[in-house]
């Protein structure tokens, strides 16, 4: 039997379509799916209908399946995150040898990662942990791709990842590798943290059009739409647009039927549990995902509008609402990914993962859900200096804060006047605005703990690192 040169196990959303642009490209692929009982048989289906006439062998037997690939095995793990890896990893261990390459493409939580490359480290298997985004389409047509891992393995799997990476419009693959350990777990994290922050942000927005009561949902989709033919194009706007269109068979607005409770996988929560760890600020994105926490909180939402009411308006003339949401939609978004590139910088230092920040940005640019035309300034950003602070504090993006921070404030006291919820637009503002606080309010936090607490403090007087208690009483 002629063998595969690539493998894919899981036949999902995500690992059928994976499977599907590898044979477009002319690669021979080899697929497993487990067989479970009372569902039909996934190989069998794929084979027969999206994948007929193409270069697939399947396989619902994991000696089988391993035995088609040609050495060293390429083999990409689309499976649902946590247990189902390690089940696959195991199932899979007996029939690998040596040099052999496991791929794990899903969301999974990079502590498993870093766990699962230490436990495979003795075995000779090179596993890498390759963030992957774009969903089903990107699967299908191109998508963002951060693989991380035993670097011993990329050169036998790029040619494969940037195969099926999107590409930028010089040709430029969305995928190259991103650095050791589980890097490209912890880089594809925090991207989706950082979709977190964009989506809520967006929504805050669309609240903001909807509770002022000048809005229809088209009148809404044209806001939208012109706001991606400028400095916010990215794919999240332009699907907003799309979705605000979108009528049901009785000519009904789809959203309107969408119940407002948000669900989340957890790389948003993951995300949030590394910025407390790592010490660092990604205040946007735990807002946006404590705001998707109270989302799902229906019934506790019905009491308080019952107890409180749940009016609100913003009050600024419709014809002036569009380019001010959109310059504080763009500064709130700026501070997000700022904060974003902030956790990466410090992950990377912590771990010594040497990330490439500017590279991040783009491999982010094409594929992947927070793909935008401003990442091309952040690439510029951190190709001009690598070391650079603070994404805020570049040229290109102090300039810009400069010009729309205002807008921020404008609709973030109006909101707030008018009684609209802004999480994350709020918490944007809020770091900015803590940022360049050469006098924080910190002094007396220090004071106090040390009040009752005995912490002790630093001394404005004395050097770093002096520590004084005061007998305050
Ligand atoms: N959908 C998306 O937009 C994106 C998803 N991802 C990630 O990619 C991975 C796959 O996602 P997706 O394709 O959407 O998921 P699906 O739910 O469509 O498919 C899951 C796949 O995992 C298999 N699986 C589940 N449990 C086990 C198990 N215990 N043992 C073996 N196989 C198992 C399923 O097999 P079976 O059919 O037999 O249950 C199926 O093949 C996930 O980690 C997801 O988070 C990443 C980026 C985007
Ligand atoms: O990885 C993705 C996109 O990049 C997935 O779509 C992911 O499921 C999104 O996260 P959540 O379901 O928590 O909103």
């Amino acid at each position: 039997m002629e063998k595969s040169e690539f493998g894919v196990v899981g036949l999902g959303v995500m690992g059928s379509n994976i499977v599907l642009n590898l044979a477009d490209k002319g690669v021979k692929v080899s697929v497993f799916n487990r067989l479970s009982k009372g569902k039909k048989n996934a190989v069998e289906a794929f084979l027969r209908g999206e994948g007929a006439g193409k270069k697939i062998l399947g396989f619902t037997n994991l000696k089988d399946f391993a035995q088609s690939l040609e050495s060293p095995r390429k083999i990409l793990l689309m499976v649902k995150a946590g247990d189902a890896v390690d089940e696959m990893l195991r199932g899979l261990l007996p029939f690998l040898s040596r040099g052999d390459i496991v791929i794990d493409g899903g969301n999974s939580n990079f502590k498993d990662t870093a766990r699962r490359l230490d436990e495979l480290e003795d075995s000779g298997i090179l596993f890498v942990g390759a963030g992957i985004s774009g969903g089903e389409e990107g699967a299908r047509n191109g998508a963002s791709i951060m693989p991380g891992g035993n670097e011993k393995a990329w050169g036998k799997i790029k040619p494969y990842l940037q195969k099926i990476a999107a590409k930028l419009p010089n040709g430029e693959p969305c995928c190259e590798w991103i650095g050791g350990g589980a890097s490209g777990h912890f880089v594809k994290t925090i991207h989706n943290g950082i979709e977190y922050a964009d989506m809520q942000m967006i929504a805050e927005i669309y609240q903001t059009m909807r509770k002022s009561g000048k809005f229809s949902n088209e009148e809404m989709a044209e806001v939208f739409e012109k706001f991606n033919r400028g400095k916010l194009e990215s794919f999240l706007i332009e699907i907003t647009a799309k979705i605000l269109r979108h009528k049901d068979e009785n000519g009904q607005f789809s959203l309107d039927l969408v119940l407002d409770a948000a669900g989340q996988k957890g790389t948003g929560k993951w995300s949030v549990e590394s910025g407390a760890e790592l010490g660092s600020p990604i205040s946007c994105i735990a807002e946006a995902l404590f705001a998707r926490f109270v989302s799902g909180m229906v019934e506790m939402r019905k009491s308080g509008a019952r107890i409180f009411g749940s009016e609100c308006k913003f009050n600024m003339p419709s014809g002036a609402m569009g380019a001010v949401l959109e310059n504080a939609l763009y500064a709130a978004k700026i501070i997000a990914y700022a904060q974003g590139f902030s956790i990466l910088s410090a992950a990377s230092k912590k771990f010594g993962w040497n990330l490439n920040l500017g590279e991040i940005a783009k491999i982010w640019r094409g594929g992947c859900i927070i793909r935008a035309k401003f990442l091309d300034r952040v690439t510029e950003a951190f190709s001009a200096d690598c070391d650079l602070e603070n994404l805020l504090f570049s040229e290109f993006f102090a300039e810009e804060i400069r010009s729309s921070v205002n807008s921020l404030r404008e609709v973030s006291s109006l909101a707030a006047q008018g009684g609209i919820s802004m999480p994350a637009m709020f918490s944007a503002l809020a770091y900015f605005d803590f940022v360049r606080q050469t006098e924080s309010p910190s002094n007396l936090i220090q004071a106090q703990r040390d009040f009752f607490g005995a912490h002790t403090y630093e001394r404005t007087d004395a050097p770093r690192g002096e520590f004084f208690h005061t007998k305050w009483e």
